[in-house]
């Protein structure tokens, strides 16, 4: 069934979380919070106040304790493990503070691993991974290993890995964190190409910038 218009990509509805039981450890409780296609939106707020918390949740890469989270209209936070992972592999693409490359596998390898493994075709994938590493500018050789490039230039490799199976939702923790300013335009051009065809984009930022230029904002307060 196609979901209505006005259905939100993503929605989190009251949700609650709590990484463990002693009253130090973070929690939250009854968070909502909306997330249309063909959007940026920005989280944003203090370090601390759990903004990389709710992009894992979103991104079902945590389970929450309470509430729901649904993808276009659809309860999918109560899935099994596996139904869970397979959601993770074909819906979303990912963009971590730290890049989280495989160091013993090239540039390239690194690009194609996760839509190699939706059983996309080899060659075609290849193809559509230099020409995204040529977008983002990341001018090394495809067949370096990830320990041989610079911070930023991983930020970017991380990127076209997230890009290259057109995921419905990109969720990029600090995307532009390591990246010069015109690194960092290039990489938010490439995720607003990837919004005007309808993808959404959840970006956690402490960039101003970034945060002004993104469709939606929705700030955290402090915990
Ligand atoms: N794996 C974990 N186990 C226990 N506590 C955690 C874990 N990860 C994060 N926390 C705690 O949860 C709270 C929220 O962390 P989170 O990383 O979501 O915040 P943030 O807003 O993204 O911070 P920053 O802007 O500094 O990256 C913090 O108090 C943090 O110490």
């Amino acid at each position: 069934m196609t979901p209505a218009a006005e259905t939100p990509l993503l929605h989190a509805r009251n949700i609650g979380f709590r990484y463990g039981r002693r009253e130090s450890d973070y929690r939250f409780d009854d968070w909502t919070a909306s997330f249309p296609r063909g959007a940026v939106t920005a989280l944003t707020g203090p370090s601390g106040c759990g903004k990389s918390t709710r992009l894992y949740l979103l991104a079902l890469m945590l389970r929450i304790s309470s509430g729901s989270i649904e993808l276009d209209g659809e309860r999918v936070d109560d899935l099994p493990d596996g139904a869970r992972a397979a959601l993770r592999a074909n819906r979303f693409g990912f963009i971590f503070q730290d890049a989280a490359l495989d160091t013993s596998r090239t540039v390239l390898d690194n690009v194609v691993e996760t839509a190699l493994y939706r059983g996309e075709r080899k060659r075609d994938l290849h193809t559509r991974a230099r020409e995204l590493l040529d977008e983002l500018g990341v001018a090394v050789p495809a067949d370096r290993k990830p320990g041989e490039v610079s911070g930023g230039q991983a930020q970017r490799i991380a990127t076209c890995r997230a890009l290259i199976g057109r995921p419905d939702v990109i969720v990029a923790d600090e995307p532009t964190g390591n990246l010069d300013p015109a690194s960092a335009q290039v990489l938010l051009g490439a995720l607003r190409r990837h919004t005007d065809q309808g993808a959404g984009v959840i970006i956690v930022t402490h960039d101003p910038g970034v945060a002004a230029w993104a469709d939606h904002r929705i700030e955290l307060s402090a915990s």
